[in-house]
């Protein structure tokens, strides 16, 4: 597999002011890779060295096997690209404003009529006759999604693309990400944990301008996941607990909602054997042992820290 975006110590500033510290970036084409970070992170800037937006204070950064500043308007023609907040002709329709988008790269006649109803399709806004103005933001957002595929990019770039959006439209903007995956390379920023878990095959995780890190999701989890265990007894939570936190295999002990204790181990099996007599011992009752595997947000405040 070859590299859709590679950076090599990108660095940017405005002024004295350091926005990304000697940013390493592998994106293999085919991924659909998350940009994850927090607010003023630097995925914006990122993004925008990546489409040639603005140019790097040094570094370098490729784009499908071409430099940004070098490759021009043949690079560009391959990538599509959604900004944070997309603005639209909101007297258009749907098609109107896609066939207008085609007619900019230079597509007419079938071609582009086809790529348009293809288009709507995979928005879910074939047959809406509405003009834009009158959108949802989800509708809006997919609008968007849909017309920076109009060139059939090899890379789409979308920035923070369900920012502001509901629990459905999220959902929706997401479902049209996933179905990508094999057709094009997807690059999104979000500073939203559960996005990146739900359609990411990669992430990396950006805070303050430098990478933190970027792996697959799988290994990712492996790597700095843990099991944890939360318990809820009857009586002497704070007893329990604190026996609890003592035995060898718990790495650390929170308290919960309604007291549960969660513990954080290293041998789960070792876990689930001592638990029920400590808890016996101290003449409580066991009211809930659930084990389950460290999700990705956790390893993200690990990680990223709660120092923001
Ligand atoms: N043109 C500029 N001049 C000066 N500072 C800038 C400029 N553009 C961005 N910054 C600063 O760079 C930092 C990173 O901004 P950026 O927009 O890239 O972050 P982000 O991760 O996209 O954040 P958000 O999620 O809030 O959009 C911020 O501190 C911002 O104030």
């Amino acid at each position: 597999m070859s590299a859709a975006i590679r950076a090599t110590a990108l660095t940017k500033s405005y002024g004295s002011k350091l926005v990304l510290d000697s940013l390493d970036l592998d994106v293999q084409e085919g991924s659909v890779f998350g940009f994850l970070g927090p607010n003023g992170a630097g995925k914006t800037t990122t993004l925008r060295l990546v489409t040639g937006l603005a140019r790097p204070t040094s570094g370098s950064i490729q784009v499908l096997g071409q430099n940004v500043g070098a490759g021009g308007n043949a690079v560009r023609s391959e990538i599509g690209f959604l900004p944070d907040v997309p603005a639209f002709y909101g007297w258009m329709t749907a098609p109107e404003l896609l066939r207008f988008a085609g007619g900019l790269f230079g597509m007419s006649g079938a071609v582009l009529r086809d790529r348009t109803d293809m288009l709507l399709d995979l928005a879910g806004l074939a047959g809406v006759t509405t003009t834009v103005g009158g959108y949802s933001r989800g509708m809006k957002q997919r609008l968007g999604i849909a017309q920076a595929l109009i060139n059939a990019p090899r890379l789409l770039l979308l920035d923070e693309p369900t920012s502001a959006l509901d629990p459905m439209g999220r959902k929706d903007v997401l479902d049209m990400i996933a179905s990508l995956r094999g057709r094009t390379t997807v690059f999104f920023s979000t500073h939203i944990l559960g996005d990146v878990e739900r359609v990411c095959d990669t992430v990396a995780i950006l805070d303050r301008g430098r990478m933190v890190t970027q792996a697959p999701i799988a290994e990712l989890k492996a790597r700095y996941g843990k099991e944890k265990v939360v318990v809820e007894v009857t009586e002497n939570a704070d007893a329990v607990a604190k026996e609890l936190s003592e035995r060898p295999w718990a790495t650390a002990t929170t308290r919960g909602a309604q007291g549960a204790i969660e513990i954080t181990v290293t041998d789960l099996g070792a876990a689930q054997h001592d638990i029920p007599a400590i808890i016996a011992a101290r003449g409580s009752g066991l009211a809930r042992l659930e084990a389950g595997e460290i999700g990705l947000e956790e390893v993200f405040v690990e990680l990223v820290g709660g120092e923001q």
